[in-house]
């Protein structure tokens, strides 16, 4: 129960609310008791009318209405309150789940990419939908059927001794048992769901990849194959149900055969203490097997919210486990810290903590506002990395990068964040409208706006092409446009920004030439005052920066202008040379 104590906040929270349900709950029962009572009292009055103790028949038909009229009455109340009980309780744990999956989302976004790198997405869904999910049956129908049922032991058990003592003994004897064995049977139901559970995750997580894939499937004809693994997974997930389906089964069965046992006694029991006499009357008997068969499905519930604790309890360690890692990237700085864009890499190393590879070695750089930095290398020569620093989606391991004078880990991160421009080398489209895809990068932005971005990442007139102009909707990952349109709509998204600084990763290497040009002269306008990098393997694209660097293996290998490196043997003029006799320049 360690686990579960993260949500004593939420319990305090809805304080007011719970104390209610209590009070709900127990007026329900106390009206839900008094139904046996006015049966018993019935059968009473007709078997003293059949001894003929009592003689008037019009007052036993006063009597039999008066009860019936009571039993409606209660029923009715009983009924209301029982509705308000689940509308406390249940509303209450909706209300738990939504705050605790806040919680979790907003811890998500605060962690940094090492983690989403450790954990698969499939594990961090699971966390904050189905194991939310199985917290939230703990807060919500878990405590309500515990709430019911101790007020209806309480109120029955007590009632049930008062009238009849040693009957009431020998009725609850087998509950116990009835209790026992749900628990038995709901843990083992539990084993059996889970692994329904995870082999409903392959067959999603196959569907869901097979459908992404679909181009590549059907390319290479693969469907049948496809197939064929598709309806193995398929009959394994089949198998699993009706494992599970077989120990439900027995569920019900096993509560009707218990409750059948207790009634049995009642009428054994209690037949022979009014034989005898201990009991003198006959409605105590009819009272007691309602009781019997009110108390039986509360008592079979105290087994099942005894597994529900401890999946709820499972769950809540796995949840827990997520929203106690620190973010490793931290905010140290809660005051603003205003952005101009001179950036400085002083002997920067960089490793990757999970491939343990050291992605950047000794990189000294020096960018002033208004200049552009041009970054070539072969791949894995770490350019990416240079940007995804100044981002601060990492922190460096030795050396130090500076903005302005200032420790990048002394600037308030947001702002940082807030002040960069970022293209990704593969673009990320989310399923939405193109017009909402480019003001992601400034969420106020006008049409106007919208449009002046995409016309200087020269893709607004592929955009009025398409029937719904600016209103198109993406698909997954954006596959109504091609390699090239995304790039540019995510250049447009960054341009909009109007950030200090704009760093581009590889992001025109699925256009034309020719557009290419025209973008470069774009940006050319647009980054005058701001601090611009930009990695390519084309020459074309980083010919016209301020500086440019070749990296190789983490390492700078060559630094200059364009003029410059082409004056020089090496990497930089065997490109040039290369890629002009590809006639790509
Ligand atoms: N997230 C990561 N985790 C671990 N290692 C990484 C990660 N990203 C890159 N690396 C490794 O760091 C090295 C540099 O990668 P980086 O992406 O910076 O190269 P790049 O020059 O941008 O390559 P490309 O031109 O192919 O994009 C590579 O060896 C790569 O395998």
């Amino acid at each position: 129960m360690r686990a579960l104590r993260h949500l004593n906040k939420y319990f305090r929270k809805y304080k007011s609310r719970l104390i209610i349900g209590l009070i709900i709950t127990i007026i329900a029962r106390i009206f839900a008791i008094a139904v046996p009572k006015f049966i018993g009292d019935s059968v009473d009055v007709v078997d003293l009318y059949l001894k003929n103790e009592v003689q008037n028949l019009e007052l036993v038909k006063d009597e039999l209405i008066m009860n019936i009229l009571l039993i409606l009455g209660s029923v009715l109340i009983a009924a209301f309150f029982t509705f308000l009980m689940r509308q406390t309780f249940i509303v209450v744990s909706r209300h738990i789940e939504y705050d605790l999956k806040n919680e979790v989302y907003r811890h998500y976004e605060r962690l940094s990419l090492n983690f989403y790198k450790k954990n698969r997405t499939g594990d961090l869904m699971n966390r904050i939908s189905e194991d939310v999910g199985k917290v939230r049956m703990y807060v919500g129908p878990a405590i309500m059927y515990s709430v019911n049922t101790v007020t209806l032991f309480v109120v029955v058990i007590g009632y049930m001794a008062s009238i009849a003592p040693e009957l009431t003994l020998y009725t609850v004897a087998p509950l116990p048992i009835l209790s026992l064995s749900i628990y038995k049977l709901s843990v083992a139901i539990h084993k059996r769901s889970t692994i329904v559970q995870q082999y409903l995750s392959k067959l999603t997580t196959f569907t869901q990849e097979s459908f992404s894939g679909i181009t590549v499937i059907k390319a290479y004809g693969i469907e049948a194959q496809t197939q064929d693994n598709f309806t193995e997974l398929s009959d394994q997930n089949k198998d699993k149900n009706i494992d599970l389906a077989k120990v439900q089964a027995l569920f019900f069965p096993l509560m009707v055969l218990l409750i059948g046992f207790s009634n049995l006694i009642v009428i054994y029991i209690g037949g022979r203490q009014y034989i005898d006499g201990t009991i003198t009357e006959l409605g105590v008997i009819v009272e007691f097997i309602i009781f019997v068969n009110m108390l039986t499905w509360p008592v079979a519930t105290v087994g099942w919210v005894t597994s529900i604790v401890q999946q709820a309890e499972a769950s809540q360690v796995r949840i827990n486990e997520f929203l106690s890692q620190e973010p490793e990237i931290v905010n140290h700085v809660k005051h603003t810290t205003p952005i101009h864009g001179n950036i400085v890499f002083d002997n920067v190393t960089f490793t990757y903590d999970d491939t343990n590879i050291t992605a950047l070695k000794g990189i000294n750089l020096n960018v002033k506002r208004g200049e552009t930095l041009a970054i070539i290398g072969k791949t894995g020569s770490g350019k990416s990395t240079i940007l995804d620093l100044i981002g601060r989606l990492y922190d460096v391991s030795t050396g130090e990068i500076r903005i302005d004078n200032k420790k990048i880990d002394q600037l308030n991160l947001t702002d940082l964040r807030e002040n960069i421009g970022y293209v990704p080398q593969d673009a990320f489209l989310f399923s939405d409208s193109i017009k909402n895809n480019i003001s992601f990068g400034k969420e106020d932005a006008s049409q106007e706006e919208i449009e002046a971005a995409a016309r200087k990442a020269v893709v607004h007139s592929n955009i009025t092409n398409f029937s719904k102009g600016y209103e198109t909707v993406l698909g997954e990952r954006g596959i109504t446009l091609s390699g090239g349109q995304k790039q540019r709509v995510s250049i447009a998204r960054a341009i909009i920004k109007d950030p200090a600084i704009l760093l581009f990763d590889d992001c025109l290497s699925a256009v034309d030439t020719e557009t290419e040009e025209q973008i470069l002269s774009n940006l050319n306008k647009i980054t005058k005052n701001k601090t611009t990098f930009i990695v390519s393997h084309r020459i074309s694209t980083v010919k016209n920066a301020d500086q440019i660097i070749v990296l190789d293996e983490g390492k700078i290998i060559q630094q200059g202008s364009h003029n410059q490196l082409l004056n020089t043997d090496g990497y930089y003029k065997k490109l040039y040379l290369k890629q002009l006799s590809e006639k790509e320049i």
